[in-house]
């Protein structure tokens, strides 16, 4: 069990009988250079959730969450973490927060066991509690095969481990984690998901930050859209995936565009299919019509219940459908409706060129 940490009067109530971890009302940051990094965001965390705060890069989510980790002081706004106001109770924050930054802070000379321990005595971990709480902290992220080892010897994914684990080592109730799986590769992303999975199941309130949507779908109890400063959208995974609303048809279509014509202007079937499913008779006229890589996707209420009768106004067209599935929305689809931009499209590639897996062993 985790240690509670006694909170002052002040602390919020989420309704439930839980405090409120983060209560944070119209914060702003404006960087001394002018930019307007976070303009004006309420949010709140109640404690024990995984909370995620999802959005491109330069959103705004490592402003966020330093002014939540008191490491910047907002230009605007109020924020309470875990009963304590970020301005005037900075020390006791910091006390009861643990904070893992986009770069890992592991000294690489040290072992994993030795950087704990060094952990231990900064956060003051009674001596008497050192020994346990180390040993425990490299059980917890599968680390205790190799705590003797230099750490700059482990692979990214295993840093990253060991770097969670120096956010832990004081027991605190909330712990931040900014991109913490940003160049991992899918084994070491998954091995830390199940870490952090563990650690919210112990009570630990997590706030995430992340540009990866199957992360925030798969571990977050809720999250938040952050987009240029503003948070545009709230809600848990499947809250916000209602929220687009109906189901989604892809249609694959045979064949490039052509200039049958020969006059330089080209047929392409996918535009002329969807223009058979903006203007047919299949759809109701809030129906979302668009050409993918493929074929033509459509969202509509009634997708599945109408989709044979578009595949049929393809086919007495001309129009050769190759495959076709009918799936429900996707966050991917949420960031998709909410900001016209497809999120994930450039982190994929580069996840492909990523950190190298172990030489070291227990990975
Ligand atoms: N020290 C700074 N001075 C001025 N502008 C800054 C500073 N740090 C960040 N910014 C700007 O503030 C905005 C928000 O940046 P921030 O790092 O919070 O975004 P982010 O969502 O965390 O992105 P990333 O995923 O790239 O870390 C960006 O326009 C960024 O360029």
């Amino acid at each position: 069990m985790r240690e509670r940490t006694p909170r002052p009067d002040g602390g919020g109530d989420a309704g439930d009988g839980r405090g409120n971890a983060i209560e944070a009302s119209g914060v702003e940051l404006t960087y001394a250079d002018g930019t307007e990094a976070v303009k004006g965001i309420d949010l709140t965390v109640p404690e024990g959730e995984f909370f995620g705060f999802l959005g491109p890069n330069g959103a705004g989510k490592t402003t966020t969450i330093k002014t939540f980790a008191t490491l910047l002081s907002p230009t605007g706004g109020s924020i309470t973490v875990n009963g304590y106001d970020v301005r005037d109770d900075a020390r006791r924050v910091r006390e009861t927060i643990g904070y893992m930054a986009q770069e890992t802070s592991v000294d690489e000379e040290l072992t994993a066991r030795e950087n704990i321990r060094f952990a231990a005595r900064a956060y003051g971990v009674p001596k008497s509690e050192r020994a346990d709480r180390i040993d425990e902290l490299l059980d917890l992220v599968d680390l205790a095969d190799v705590g003797d080892k230099r750490a700059g010897e482990f692979s990214g994914g295993m840093k990253k481990r060991l770097d969670a684990a120096t956010a832990l080592v004081h027991s605190p109730p909330l712990v931040f984690l900014d991109e913490p799986t940003t160049g991992l590769d899918p084994k070491a992303r998954n091995r830390l998901w199940e870490y952090f999975e563990r650690i919210n199941e112990r009570g630990t309130t997590l706030f995430l930050t992340t540009q990866y949507l199957e992360e925030a779908d798969q571990l977050c109890d809720r999250l938040s859209v952050i987009l240029d400063g503003d948070i545009v959208a709230t809600g848990s995974p499947t809250e916000l995936k209602r929220r687009v609303g109906g189901e989604i048809l892809d249609v694959e279509i045979e064949g490039e565009a052509v200039d049958a014509t020969g006059d330089g202007s080209a047929a392409d079937p996918r535009e002329r299919a969807a223009e058979i499913a903006r203007t047919g008779d299949v759809f109701d006229a809030d129906a979302d019509v668009a050409v993918t890589d493929d074929g033509i996707s459509v969202t509509a209420e009634r997708a599945r219940q109408h989709g044979t009768d578009l595949l049929v106004a393809l086919r007495d067209d001309g129009i050769t459908v190759t495959g076709f599935n009918i799936r429900s929305p996707t966050l991917d689809d949420v960031f998709l409706a909410i900001t016209g931009e497809d999120l994930d499209s450039e982190d994929r590639a580069a996840d492909s060129a990523d950190v190298t897996e172990p030489e070291v062993t227990a990975e």
